[in-house]
């Protein structure tokens, strides 16, 4: 099965591995020659066979192109397969299904297509011709050898044989070990994406020992493995080298006694030796070969445990073109694996209407948003689009008429004209300067040193958390979609920016419906409608004022627990935060 994969790996790239093969082969069969030359030389010439001696160099020389021309081509080819694996492998975990990524930690995904690739790499460019060459050149050495002396032959197979079963016997052993180390690198850069993805949790938790000490013990299991695969393959090589050895003393002993009793020629045995001491080099290679292919199994397997991994569908009709969104949430049930988080919830959001959710922590809010994104599908139940299942559309088209800003507001690595415009990259500069204002973000495009063309750092360091919320907002209002989901869209802001925010928000409220998860007074008092959740199901829906007067929790969550923001700017705190 797995050696199909790998016959499938290198399809496509069948010309350059077969050329790469034939320029390996025609260096070996050069090789080959060598000795039936020396042998003609020995056996025929009194004085020294310049001639012979001159078509030796050149075989020599001819070889030694051959076989460079044909590990180019080798290395070129497993390049050229692994870029393709790669290729295939980010197309797949980018579109990965988001409970893959539930079950499956993002640093040994990525090892995958770094660490593992790199070892496919090597079974195509390496032990593919090993095996193949070291096969075929073996076969040809033993067969002009049987040409030469049977007898002779027969006492150096039988040492071949037994090293042959020796290392048969370890082969298994070997893969397992291979699969081990794989997998603990794999750990181990899981274990670091983790740290390092936290740093600043790590230091502010004075917890880099302790880091250290697990990512420490990750990279030894996976060096456990690799020692354990040496300790093998170091039985095995000595077993090989026996053999060969062995093989050599056996010529020079039983072949200089032929030659003694003149039942073979001193060209015979000089030729038969010179193809003993070849034999070791196809062995060596063939062993070599089976060696990295068990450790490239461990590899392919896990690479195409990815491959199989399932992806969001593509499928899907056009979100039909409208005046503006209504959604609808219908009856709608969800879990995580088999814990139930949505029970029953109906909801709509009008068009250009300013809906909040609000509810305590763990209430299923986000999971809301998860659903609406289609990162998520609903157990049973539905969300409807203008009356249509959102099924029904792709996941691109429907993706295209809504935006997120969810609370870690993420800032990608590259200029603030690419976040901006990243998920409407042909926006011109006018467009972009118009939602800098709203967002009111051109204080910070004129302090930048670039401007727009100020490169912001990995995860956007360079800003202040209110920054980034607002780079967020501007990229999500640059797309104008129809729904603009925003999770508490002012939970960094000072009371300044957070009214420049609402004010942006409220104008973007006239293009496109709004629905805002909410922990803020000012967030809440901004919509038209409020949707009370708790533990996952719709317990009350209305205004502010209404819901004062007829929902006891949603009274206790407006007086004990959304946060004042007037009341903070008087360095007053509200009840529920005492
Ligand atoms: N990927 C996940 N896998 C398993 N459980 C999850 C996952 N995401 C969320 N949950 C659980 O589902 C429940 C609802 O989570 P959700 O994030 O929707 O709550 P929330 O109301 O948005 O909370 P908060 O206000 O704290 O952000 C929580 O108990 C959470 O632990």
């Amino acid at each position: 099965m797995r050696t199909l994969d790998l016959l499938r790996l290198a399809s496509g790239h069948g010309r350059g591995l077969a050329l790469a093969v034939t320029a390996t082969l025609v260096a070996a069969g050069l090789g080959l020659l060598q000795p039936q030359l020396l042998r003609a030389a020995v056996d025929s010439a009194t004085s020294v066979p310049w001639q012979l001696l001159a078509a030796m160099a050149v075989l020599f020389l001819a070889q030694a192109c051959v076989d460079g021309a044909g590990l180019y081509l080798l290395e070129r080819t497993g390049e050229r397969v692994v870029l393709g694996v790669r290729r295939r492998l980010v197309a797949r975990l980018l579109r990965l299904r988001m409970k893959a990524f539930d079950e499956h930690r993002v640093g040994d995904l990525m090892s995958r297509v770094s660490v593992d690739t790199t070892v496919l790499r090597e079974v195509v460019s390496t032990a593919s011709v090993q095996l193949i060459t070291g096969t075929l050149t073996g076969v040809g050495t033993v067969v002009l050898m049987v040409l030469i002396d049977p007898v002779l032959f027969l006492w150096v197979g039988t040492t071949v044989v037994v090293a042959a079963v020796v290392v048969y016997s370890l082969v298994g052993r070997l893969r397992a070990a291979g699969e081990q180390m794989q997998r603990g690198v794999g750990d181990m850069t899981a274990e670091l994406e983790r740290a390092l993805g936290a740093l600043r949790t790590v230091r502010a938790c004075r917890a880099e020992e302790r880091e250290e000490e697990l990512i420490g013990r990750r990279a030894e299991q996976a060096c456990a493995a690799g020692v354990r695969a040496a300790r093998i393959t170091s039985v095995m090589s000595p077993a090989v080298e026996l053999a060969m050895r062995g093989s050599l003393l056996v010529v020079l002993l039983v072949g200089g006694t032929r030659v003694a009793r003149d039942a073979a020629s001193v060209g015979d045995l000089m030729a038969f030796l010179l193809y003993a001491t070849y034999l070791i080099i196809p062995f060596t290679s063939v062993l070599q070969g089976i060696g990295l292919l068990q450790k490239g199994m461990g590899a392919l397997g896990r690479v195409a445990e990815v491959q199989e991994l399932p992806v969001e569908g593509t499928a899907g009709g056009v979100v039909p073109e409208c005046a503006g969104i209504r959604l609808e949430f219908r009856d709608v049930w969800f879990r995580y694996r088999d814990r139930p988080v949505l029970r029953g919830v109906s909801f709509t959001v009008e068009p250009r209407s300013h809906v909040a959710l609000v509810g305590l922590s763990g209430a299923g809010k986000s999971t809301l948003f998860s659903l609406i994104e289609r990162f998520y599908e609903p157990d049973s139940g539905a969300l409807l689009a203008n009356g249509i299942d959102i099924r029904n559309f792709s996941r691109d088209q429907w993706r295209a008429r809504i935006a997120l800003v969810d609370q870690d507001s993420t800032v990608l690595n590259g200029t603030l004209r690419d976040n901006l415009s990243y998920a409407a990259p042909h926006s011109s500069d006018h467009d972009l300067h118009e939602v800098l204002e709203l967002a009111n973000l051109t204080e910070l495009v004129e302090r930048l040193p670039d401007g727009l063309d100020t490169p912001l750092g990995e995860r956007g360091r360079a800003l202040s958390g209110g920054e980034r919320q607002r780079i967020a907002l501007a990229r999500a209002l640059l797309t104008q979609p129809d729904l603009l989901l925003l999770d508490e869209p002012t939970a960094h802001l000072d009371p300044v920016n957070e009214r420049a925010l609402h004010r942006a928000i409220h104008q973007a409220a006239q293009e496109c419906a709004l629905l805002v998860i909410a922990h803020r007074l000012s967030t809440i008092r901004e919509a038209n409608r409020i949707v009370v959740l708790r533990a996952g199901e719709v317990i009350a829906q209305g205004t502010h004022d209404e819901l004062l007067g007829i929902n006891g929790f949603y009274s206790g969550l407006a007086g004990g627990r959304f946060v004042d923001n007037s009341k903070l700017f008087e360095t007053e705190i509200s009840p529920g935060w005492r």
